[in-house]
């Protein structure tokens, strides 16, 4: 049995900080990975769609300016071998920094394989028992894959990432973030992408207004959209795959060369050996955890997708950093101070944080609100984008900011102006009154803010 200070399973976005820092504190610490190093964000998540999502911009430019006075002449071609080996860079130099990191810290200990649980303490990994006082999980997530098309040759994100010739034509099932970006980018690259999305409208947990306007700027993009799309299945037929909808309304029928499954994602917790341990998990397999990411094990913490708190790289590296500070900082951190806060890289982007409109009635908090559309937004009339809408959140009893949902041009980047008065406890009217530089989208914060009506 090797005796480590702490064992960490998992280098996603929460683990290798994690390591460095309690190495740097003086524990000798085990990280265990049974696949590439970085985890899903690095390898097959926000790194590589990001990349492709640029390259995909670019196609969409270089065909769609000539109402800005720019034409550029002949076929624009997309070459996705060399945009995969453009992504394909990327995730080298990022594989090359961890090794590095892992390599020059004498106290962490990496291990290639496959770590499961024997009980509370013990750990094995490739035949080798690891025990420790400390054990922190960082396992992830991977797609969901329903059994209606286990017997079908269907992509994930890990897949679509591996093609090196453009799909003639893409079903997505799922009309989540997956499904829009992969749709919106494979679209841009040339395939004809078709969305089947069983809600009645495209990212369906937002507002209605705002997935209804989603849902108009991916039809717009030439993405055919089948909503309310229910009992889907898939069987391969003449070398190709044929996908059959809405059973009961008389079943409809697309064939396609490819599939890729964007239907939401699953914890990598059933196969850890938790059941040797007391830790305890929720009905979809998630680890329960309390406010510092204790387990029901208190020497074992959950960080990152798998504790079900966030699904998103910026709220694992939180993770990280509430279980940092609960032991190395006088700041202490909790879960709970966290604002929810994520984006869409759709184009335009949507980007959200803290409550939404429903959220609020919801909680029967009293609201006011500021809407503002982006055809109305100098900077967007500029740069010719304007799709999307501004709504801003705000308690009628506190002046504070409840939350924001920005979809438009940039919004990804101008949100913060958001998240960073939410932070800062900042009443609405600090925001109101300040001066923004024009022209931007920003600059319209503060006039939104001087036509608050009731929610
Ligand atoms: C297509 C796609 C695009 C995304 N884009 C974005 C984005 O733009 N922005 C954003 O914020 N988020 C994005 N996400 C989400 C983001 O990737 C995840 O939220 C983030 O990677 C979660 O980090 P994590 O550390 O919890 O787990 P992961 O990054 O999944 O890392 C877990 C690691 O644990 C390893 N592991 C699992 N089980 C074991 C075991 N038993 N033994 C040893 N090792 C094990 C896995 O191999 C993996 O390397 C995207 C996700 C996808 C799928
Ligand atoms: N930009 C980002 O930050 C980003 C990008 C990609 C992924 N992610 C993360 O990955 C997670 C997973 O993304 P996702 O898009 O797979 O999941 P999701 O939960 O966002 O969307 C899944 C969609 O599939 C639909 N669906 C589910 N089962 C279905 C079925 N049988 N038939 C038809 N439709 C069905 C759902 O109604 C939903 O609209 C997200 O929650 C997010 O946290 C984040």
């Amino acid at each position: 049995m090797k005796k480590f200070d702490a064992i960490i399973i998992g280098t996603g976005q929460a683990g290798p900080p994690l390591a460095s820092s309690l190495a740097k504190n003086g524990l000798q610490t085990a990280i265990i990975e049974k696949r590439e190093l970085g985890g899903t964000c690095v390898n097959t998540g926000c790194t590589p769609t990001k990349a492709y999502v640029a390259s995909a911009r670019r196609a969409f430019i270089a065909r769609n300016s000539r109402e800005m006075g720019v034409n550029i002449e002949g076929h624009v071609q997309v070459d996705l071998k060399t945009i995969k080996a453009r992504k394909d860079q990327l995730i080298a130099d990022s594989h090359e920094g961890l090794e590095r990191t892992f390599e020059k810290e004498e106290l962490i200990t990496l291990f290639r394989g496959k770590a499961v649980f024997l009980d509370d303490h013990t750990i094995l990994v490739n035949g080798e028992e690891l025990t420790a006082e400390k054990i922190f999980i960082n396992v992830g997530g991977r797609p969901r894959v329903p059994k209606d098309f286990e017997a079908v040759n269907y992509l994930t994100n890990r897949s679509m990432l591996e093609l090196e010739e453009v799909p003639k034509n893409l079903v997505i099932v799922g009309g989540g973030y997956v499904g829009l970006e992969f749709a919106q980018m494979f679209s841009r690259f040339g395939s004809e992408v078709t969305i089947l999305e069983r809600g009645s409208a495209l990212m369906k947990k937002e507002d209605d207004d705002i997935a209804e306007a989603i849902t108009e700027i991916i039809k717009e993009s030439g993405i055919n959209v089948l909503l309310n799309s229910d009992c889907i299945k898939a069987a391969e037929k003449n070398g190709e795959i044929e996908v059959t909808y809405n059973c009961e309304a008389g079943s409809k029928k697309i064939t396609t060369s490819h599939l890729l499954l964007a239907v939401g994602r699953v914890p990598n917790t059933n196969d850890l050996g938790l059941e040797k341990t007391g830790v305890e998990l929720d009905d979809h397999g998630f680890i329960k955890v309390n406010d510092e990411l204790q387990t029901s094990v208190s020497h074992i913490w959950a960080l990152g997708d798998c504790n079900g708190e966030g699904a998103f790289t910026h709220t694992a590296y939180n993770d990280f950093q509430i279980v940092n500070s609960t032991f190395y900082e006088d700041r202490k951190r909790k879960l709970s101070d966290r604002f929810p806060c994520y984006a869409a890289y759709i184009d335009p982007p949507l980007a959200r944080v803290g409550l939404d409109e429903k959220q609020i009635k919801a909680k029967g908090i009293k609201a006011k609100v500021a809407e503002m559309p982006m055809k109305k937004v100098a900077r967007a009339k500029e740069k010719g984008e304007t799709a999307g809408k501004m709504k801003i959140f705000i308690d009628a009893d506190t002046d504070k900011i409840l939350g924001a949902t920005f979809l438009g041009t940039g919004a990804d980047e101008y949100i913060h102006t958001v998240i960073d008065q939410m932070y800062a406890g900042a009443t609405y009217q600090v925001m109101r009154d300040a001066v923004h530089i024009h022209p931007t989208v920003s600059e319209l914060i503060p006039t939104m803010l001087e036509n608050l009506r009731e929610l």
